[in-house]
């Protein structure tokens, strides 16, 4: 399916762009990151954009999916843009002290209630290879190569980019990642698990796109819920929150918690009889 991108938000991004088609069945909106002259290194201020999107698409009652993706052929996302990491993290232009944005923006990907497609052309590495796993699902182009290079640059990540790549690889493969610094092409990308499918290039987004409509046919609650049951187990006790407030939320429509907010307000008792105890 051919679709037309229109730019989505009224926010200065510099290092990004967001857009936002229409389907049928919804809406799918589409970040990519636009510093293609540094194979789409992300920058403090590329990830504070991604995030900003980020909301964007989730307060965006049209949006069903999100699609993460990078400019042009050559990358998805090389990392860590190391011309502004400094001795205390990447250093915002204009300021003196740096952190890692990285960290929230991966929790923000997680917590999402929306799913989070990865559109991987090209290298997908360090901690561009990290956010794609922190997607909810992977397509990637025939020329995409995945990996890691932290020890080779002086960083790793314990995180996600060693659990979520454990959970998809197996261990020995994680660490075979992490401590060697190889690349994979996309094709033993595929046979590892680490993708969900693989395309030919210039087929890549009617692909990604026909996923995400796929998606947008089924109930976005159930998705929503989907993806907080695995996050549930991966993500420990802030995987339970989440889909224990997913669950909340769908208790507040039942007349037994209606029952308690309208006792409340009319300073009554509440009457919790008429509400069976299931077995
Ligand atoms: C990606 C490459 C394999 C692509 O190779 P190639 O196609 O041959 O292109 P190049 O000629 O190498 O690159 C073109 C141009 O881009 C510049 N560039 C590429 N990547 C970066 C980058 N990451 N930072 C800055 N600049 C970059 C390159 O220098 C060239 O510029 P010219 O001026 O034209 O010479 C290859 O480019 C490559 O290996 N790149 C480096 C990959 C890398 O090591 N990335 C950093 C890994 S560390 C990291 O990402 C930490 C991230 C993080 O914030 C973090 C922190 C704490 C915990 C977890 C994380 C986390 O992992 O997320």
């Amino acid at each position: 399916m051919a679709v037309t991108w229109t730019p989505a938000s009224d926010s200065d991004f510099t290092d990004i762009r967001y857009e936002r088609t229409a389907t049928p069945a919804g809406g799918i909106a589409k970040i990519t990151i636009d510093r293609p002259e540094v194979r789409n290194a992300f920058r403090p201020q590329t990830l504070v954009e991604v995030s900003h999107a980020l909301e964007l698409a989730r307060e965006d009652a049209e949006v069903g999916v999100i699609i993460l993706t990078g400019e042009g052929p050559h990358a998805f996302c090389s990392g860590g843009d190391q011309n502004v990491r400094g001795d205390t993290g990447y250093i915002p232009e204009g300021e003196t002290v740096g952190r890692f944005h990285v960290t929230d923006l991966q929790i923000q990907m997680r917590r999402l209630p929306k799913p989070v497609v990865a559109m991987v052309a090209g290298y997908a590495i360090g901690g561009g290879h990290v956010l794609h796993l922190c997607c909810d699902l992977t397509i990637a182009a025939d020329n995409a190569r995945f990996g890691q290079t932290g020890p080779r640059v002086g960083s790793w990540d314990g995180g996600f980019g060693a659990s979520l790549l454990r959970d998809l690889v197996g261990t020995k493969k994680a660490k075979e990642f992490w401590l060697l610094c190889r690349q994979y092409d996309a094709a033993q990308a595929l046979d590892m698990g680490l993708v969900n499918t693989v395309v030919p290039l210039e087929r890549l987004e009617e692909e990604t796109i026909g996923w995400c409509a796929e998606m947008l046919a089924l109930s976005p609650f159930a998705l929503r819920l989907v993806k907080s049951s695995f996050h549930a187990h991966e993500d420990g006790y802030a995987g339970i929150q989440q889909l224990a407030h997913d669950a909340n939320l769908l208790f507040y429509a039942s007349d037994e918690a209606k029952e308690g907010r309208e006792a409340y307000k009319a300073k009554r008792r509440p009457d919790f009889t008429q509400f069976p105890r299931r077995a």
